[in-house]
């Protein structure tokens, strides 16, 4: 039998806010009827409260058996799984699963309900009063940077792909569990949107603090969101357990070696986050406002764009000088294209963001979703030299 695993020492950033519990899986196996090998081979692992714990390894290597042994949507063969202190390998699986958000694929949202009734259904398992769900799901929508009064009742084929990946976000988190498992949950949306979503789980995550284990195929994605990483293989063997910035730093086993692939410099633009930069102030003008004042604003500030705000002070679009100069009062209109990334951003999504829109620059997005400033394409090519020039020493 293998050796537990135990949680790697660097802790998890002090400030943070921790509403999760530690999970611990003991020996744990999982063998399918008529398969000679055990999908999950006698796995141990710890997962630190708080944190997000990513899972990658090849197809069929076993993660998502590992991740629904968890809320016991597959029973274990044998082996122990506690969350805190308590063992659930034998708690009753529909009173486990609502201490568990679980999100899947394109949200897996029930496509006869609105919005409202997907995101109110374990609350109302639960038994809670009708104004105390409906305030929860007011606040769950607005959480995941949906509109409540535009979205509550629409239902899921209303709503794009990335839209329905947060209402399931919404829904996992309805009855505050303080676990989260998210079996790739973005795999479906197209990149710009999954960044945005990857964008806004480290926001969310920030604020609530769960223990997330998310199943994902994507390598960049593990290395961005994780606090650390599992890195699997045939049968759930941890090759390697630590933080990406070790991992890629060492890789434990050739394989990982190759995993994490060549490009080291651009590698580093993956775990380098937009927060990390000194971010330019933006001159902003609000929906409704004279034109010729922004644009006075704008002048005195040497800008040469100006970030439209919506009347809850969220970005909606980027209009050159002169292009407000030629209006009367600023337009409430929405720039779909809007090139925008969170401030847990890393740089390589701000530069593909830019890229997309054709902009050399992007707006940033802090807390539910205001203004934090702008980052241009040049403060990103800076770190790149510097991370080039210090590897040449
Ligand atoms: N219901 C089942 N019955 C029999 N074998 C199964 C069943 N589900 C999964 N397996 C097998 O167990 C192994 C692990 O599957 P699992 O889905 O956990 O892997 P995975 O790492 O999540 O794969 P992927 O990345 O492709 O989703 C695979 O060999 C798979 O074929």
């Amino acid at each position: 039998m293998s050796d537990p695993v135990p949680t790697p020492v660097a802790p998890a950033a002090p400030e943070r806010r921790v509403s999760g519990v530690p999970i611990r899986l003991e020996h744990v196996t999982k063998r399918y009827p008529g398969q000679d090998r055990p999908a999950v081979d006698d796995v141990s692992l710890e997962i630190a409260a708080g944190e997000t714990v990513m899972f990658v390894g090849p197809s069929g290597c076993g993660k998502t058996t590992l991740l629904k042994m968890i809320n016991r949507l597959i029973e274990p063969t044998s082996g122990r799984i506690f969350l805190g202190d308590e063992d659930v390998t034998n708690q009753d699986p529909d009173r486990l699963r609502r201490r568990i958000g679980y999100v899947i694929q394109a949200g897996g949202l029930f496509p006869h309900m609105t919005v409202a009734t997907n995101v109110g259904m374990v609350p109302r398992m639960l038994g809670w009063e009708k104004p105390r769900i409906a305030e929860r799901i007011d606040e769950l929508l607005d959480l995941v940077g949906l509109d409540p009064d535009v979205y509550r009742d629409r239902y899921p084929r209303e709503l794009s792909g990335g839209q329905q990946q947060r209402v399931g976000v919404a829904r996992a988190l309805a009855a505050d569990p303080p676990v989260l498992l998210m079996d790739e949950p973005f795999g479906a949306v197209d990149p710009i949107t999954r960044h945005r979503l990857q964008d806004e789980l480290i926001a969310i995550q920030g604020e609530i603090g769960k223990t997330i284990v998310f199943v994902t195929h994507d390598f960049d994605e593990a290395l961005k969101l994780g606090d650390r990483i599992v890195v699997f293989d045939v049968g759930a063997r941890i090759v390697q357990y630590d933080t990406p910035e070790a991992i890629l730093a060492d890789p434990a086993e050739e394989y990982v070696a190759k995993f994490v692939g060549a490009g080291a410099t651009l590698k580093q633009l993956t775990l380098t986050r937009v927060n990390s930069l000194e971010l330019r102030p933006a001159t902003t003008a609000t929906v409704g406002e004279a034109a010729a004042a922004a644009v006075a604003r704008a002048r005195a500030a040497g800008d040469e764009l100006i970030v439209v705000l919506d009347r809850r002070g969220r970005p909606i679009s980027w209009p050159t000088v002169a292009e407000v100069s030629r209006m009367t009062t600023i337009p409430a209109t929405v720039d779909e294209k809007l090139p925008v990334v969170g401030l847990g951003s890393t740089l390589s999504d701000a530069l593909d963001t830019m890229l997309a829109a054709s902009q050399g620059g992007a707006v940033v997005l802090g807390r539910r979703d205001r203004l934090a400033g702008v980052v241009t394409v040049e403060m990103i090519m800076d770190v790149v030299q510097r991370t080039r020039q210090e590897a040449a020493g």
